[in-house]
């Protein structure tokens, strides 16, 4: 990949000291692209708006990457259309779009000091000297790097390298950051750290940023709105407290929360809860009310965070504690239901008021926080 890491030449921003780094919009419609008989991205839409922090997340081939590439250019879809602010930059050369990007490998030059490395992409768009000297100390500013210009890469840590590899994206004020799996290769107290950095900065200058990972977590913490990829289709592209609450699909539903899934019919409802009869306990399942026909067969997604472990026959249906483990401010607790082929459900549970195994427990969940999926939808 090593070509992708620096932008090529363009003069369109040569100079223009009138510059903000603020982000432009972004919208993608119907993007496709095949290898053969593979899909890798398939009808993929969404619009962005300036200034949004959005994640693609999903597993490894679900497409974020050739995704990202379309839009960074670097790869010709079959169909769809790209647009960038007001301009359709679909059949442009990567140059031409001017975006930024930051990936796994920092890909600095090694020869060449932080000034130079961050000062590169201006260098190459003719900006006058001093204007790059102002422009350059001010992005290292920004990402705590003042002092560090006159380093090589080989004297700095791998957090340092990628906020360098972030400034040389930033200095040349891209409409659109482009991320892709930029904390991979460090460890995960750094990693934490970066996110929360990018984080600031991002919201600091206003970036449009599209960031690409399959950690949930990071995503979870660093987006504005989620992508979630799955066969090349987008999932769902929501906010991050929405996927998690009201994901639309039980691969959503599992792939945000690791959701626990017990199967059973939609028995009646209320004004506000659906009921649900579950197959295996017999139990009454309360949910929050869903469009639903009685009779119809469904799984339901509850967290394991959302679960609670009180006195057995309070609750949905009742179990025994088959493993608890401490771990740290959290039990987490695997429950077998009774009945015949029962599930074993995963719950998480402060630590103070976490079952032991062997104990006897009745199950329990917020009927807000169950959501029903129609068995047929899959997943
Ligand atoms: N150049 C290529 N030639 C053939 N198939 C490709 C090519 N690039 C990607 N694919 C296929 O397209 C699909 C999507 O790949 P892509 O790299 O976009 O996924 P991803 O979600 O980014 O995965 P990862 O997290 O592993 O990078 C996969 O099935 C992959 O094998």
């Amino acid at each position: 990949m090593a070509e992708f890491g620096v932008a090529a030449p363009s003069v369109e921003v040569a100079g223009d000291k009138s510059a903000t780094l603020t982000g432009k919009p972004l919208s993608v419609v119907a993007l496709r692209k095949t290898y053969g008989d593979v899909v890798a991205v398939d009808e993929a839409s969404m619009e962005i708006a300036a200034g949004e922090f959005i994640t693609f997340l999903g597993a490894s081939g679900s497409g974020k990457t050739t995704t990202l590439m379309m839009i960074a250019g670097f790869c010709e879809p079959d169909s769809g259309t790209i647009t960038v602010g007001d301009r359709d930059v679909t059949r442009l050369a990567p140059q031409k779009r001017n975006l930024g990007f930051v990936f796994q490998q920092y890909l600095l030059f090694p020869h060449m000091t932080v000034h130079e490395n961050v000062a590169f992409p201006l260098t190459l768009r003719g900006v006058p000297k001093d204007e790059i000297r102002r422009r350059v100390g001010e992005t290292l500013e920004i990402a705590g790097l003042s002092g560090f210009g006159g380093r090589r890469p080989r004297e700095l840590s791998g957090g340092q390298q990628q906020r360098v590899a972030l400034c040389r994206a930033l200095v040349y004020r891209p409409p659109v950051i482009l991320m892709d799996e930029p904390l991979g290769a460090l460890d995960k107290k750094l990693r934490d750290q970066l996110q929360v950095e990018i984080k600031s900065i991002q919201q600091e200058l206003g970036l449009t940023v599209i960031y690409v990972t399959h950690d949930q977590e990071e995503a979870l913490v660093m987006s504005d709105r989620i992508a979630v990829m799955r066969n090349g289709r987008i999932e769902q592209f929501d906010t991050p407290r929405e996927l998690f609450e009201r994901p639309r699909t039980p691969f959503v539903a599992d792939f945000l929360g690791a959701a626990n899934f017990i199967e059973g019919r939609v028995e009646r409802h209320t004004d506000e809860h659906t009921l649900v009869r579950l197959d295996q306990c017999g139990g009454l399942l309360t949910a929050r009310r869903h469009a639903l026909a009685p009779g119809t067969a469904v799984k339901a997604g509850i967290q394991p965070g959302r679960l609670r472990a009180d006195a057995p026959d309070d609750g949905f249906c009742t179990g025994t504690v088959e493993t608890a483990t401490y771990v740290g401010t959290l039990v987490r607790a695997g429950v077998r239901v009774d009945g015949g082929d029962a599930p074993l459900l995963r719950l998480e549970v402060p630590a103070g008021r976490g079952p032991v195994t062997g104990e006897r427990v009745g199950i329990s969940a917020d009927p807000d926080d169950v959501n029903l999926f129609p068995v047929e939808q899959g997943g």
